[in-house]
C-alpha cells in the first residue's frame, strides 16, 4: 500500500493552517514541502520559516523536497526547521554521497531526486547510503503539470535495481500523479505517492486522499 504525501505546493497559502489540518485528518502519511530557489528551478515556493511553522502544526512525518542549487549549506538549517526527510537533486549535487551522509548524520532520512531526464542507472552507488528517490514526473519547478509517461519505465528500471542491492530504499514519484495513474505507478513500483493539484484543488481534498489511498493500494507486485 502506497504512502500517500499531498505537496503543500498547491495549497493555499492564505489557509494554510487549514490545509494542514485537512492533511492531519486525512488518511496521508507524509507532508510534501516543495523548496525552490529561482535558480535551481525557474519558480520560488517558500523556505525554512513556513516549514518550522507546518512543524508546529503535525505529527505526521515533514518531508522536504529541495529545488535548489548548493543544498548543502542549509542542511542543519532545514534539520533546525523539522524536516524528516530531506531530499536533494541529484543533478544540484556535486559531492552527493558527502551530503546524503550529513542529511542522515544529523538524524534525517536522506532522499535523492531525479530531473526527467537524469537516468535512474547513476544511482547504483549511491543506494547504500539513502533512505528514498524521488522521481520526478515532471520538470522540477510547478504545479499542475502533465505526468511525463516515460516516468513509468524509470521507476520499474529503478526498482530493480534496489531489489539487486539489498538496500531499502523507498521510490517516490512526484508530478501529475492522480487517481487515474496511482495504480499503475505503484505497480510499476512505487512506495509514495506525492499529489499536489489532485488533492488540494479537488472539491474535497481529503476524499481525494482517499481515493488515492485506494487506488494506491491494488498493487500486483
Ligand atoms: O516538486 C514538485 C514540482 O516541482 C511537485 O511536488 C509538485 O508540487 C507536484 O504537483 P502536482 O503535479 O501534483 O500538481
Amino acid at each position: 500500500m502506497a504512502i500517500i504525501a499531498p505537496s503543500l505546493l498547491a495549497a493555499d497559502f492564505l489557509r494554510l493552517w487549514d490545509e494542514c489540518k485537512m492533511i492531519n485528518e486525512s488518511e496521508a502519511e507524509w507532508f510534501h514541502l516543495d523548496v525552490m530557489d529561482g535558480r535551481f528551478v525557474p519558480n520560488i515556493s517558500f523556505g525554512l520559516p513556513v516549514i518550522e511553522h507546518i512543524r508546529k502544526t503535525t505529527k505526521k512525518e515533514c518531508d522536504v523536497h529541495l529545488m535548489i542549487v548548493e543544498p548543502e549549506k542549509y542542511t542543519t538549517a532545514f534539520k533546525e526547521a523539522g524536516a524528516d526527510r530531506l531530499t536533494v537533486h541529484y543533478e544540484a549535487c556535486t559531492h552527493l554521497h558527502r551530503n546524503v551522509e550529513m542529511i542522515r548524520q544529523l538524524g534525517m532520512k536522506a532522499g535523492v531526486a531525479l530531473n526527467p531526464h537524469t537516468p535512474v542507472l547513476l544511482l547504483k552507488e549511491i543506494l547504500p547510503y539513502i533512505d528514498q528517490v524521488c522521481i520526478m514526473s515532471v520538470n522540477p519547478g510547478f504545479g499542475g503539470q502533465q505526468f511525463i509517461p516515460t516516468s513509468l519505465k524509470k521507476i520499474a528500471e529503478l526498482k530493480q535495481m534496489i531489489r539487486e542491492s539489498g538496500y531499502p530504499v523507498l521510490i517516490q514519484v512526484d508530478g501529475g500523479v492522480s487517481v487515474n495513474n496511482a495504480a499503475a505507478l505503484v505497480n510499476a513500483g512505487a512506495d509514495v505517492l506525492v499529489a499536489g493539484s489532485n488533492v488540494f484543488k479537488a472539491e474535497n481534498p481529503t476524499a481525494a486522499i482517499a481515493q488515492l489511498k485506494k487506488a494506491g493500494s491494488f498493487s500486483e507486485v
